[in-house]
């Protein structure tokens, strides 16, 4: 298949809701608090389309579930950091392309809804 023709799919892990201790006040070093992460990632789904098999696609599953073990329960103190964790966990899949994870910390700030941090990464 042509390169320009290749069909670049877009998967996107919604809203996965996770708790962990996250951030330096000490409120939030001694209670976990909810994450919300979003995922959203790039890879060639030829051989996914082509083959219609799970052995031949990028699987969102084992990706959300490397998130939820490395996250849900543990300890961090920067949401950056955090987002890094999750983003190189996402790019340590070699068939992902590109990829953007957005981490949420609901009522962190005491006037804003929700604060996050988002970082991402393209493979060459
Ligand atoms: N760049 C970052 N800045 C901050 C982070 C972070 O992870 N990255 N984290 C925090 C705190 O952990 C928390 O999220 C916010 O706490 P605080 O600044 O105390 O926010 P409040 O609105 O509760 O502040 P008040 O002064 O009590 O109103 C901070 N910054």
């Amino acid at each position: 298949m042509a390169n320009a023709q290749k069909p670049l799919a877009r998967v996107q892990i919604k809203n996965l809701l996770l708790r962990a201790y996250i951030g330096i006040k000490e409120e939030e070093i001694n209670n976990q608090q909810d994450v919300v992460i979003n995922v959203c990632l790039t890879y060639d789904a030829s051989e996914a389309i082509e083959r219609n098999e799970i052995s031949s696609a990028l699987n969102y599953r084992t990706i959300t579930k490397q998130i939820i073990a490395h996250v849900d329960g543990q300890r961090f103190a920067l949401l950056e950091r955090l987002t890094h964790e999750v983003l190189t966990i996402v790019m340590e899949h070699r068939a992902v392309r590109w990829a953007e994870v957005e981490i949420d910390k609901p009522h962190a700030l005491r006037y804003a809804e929700s604060v996050s941090v988002t970082l991402e990464a393209q493979r060459d």
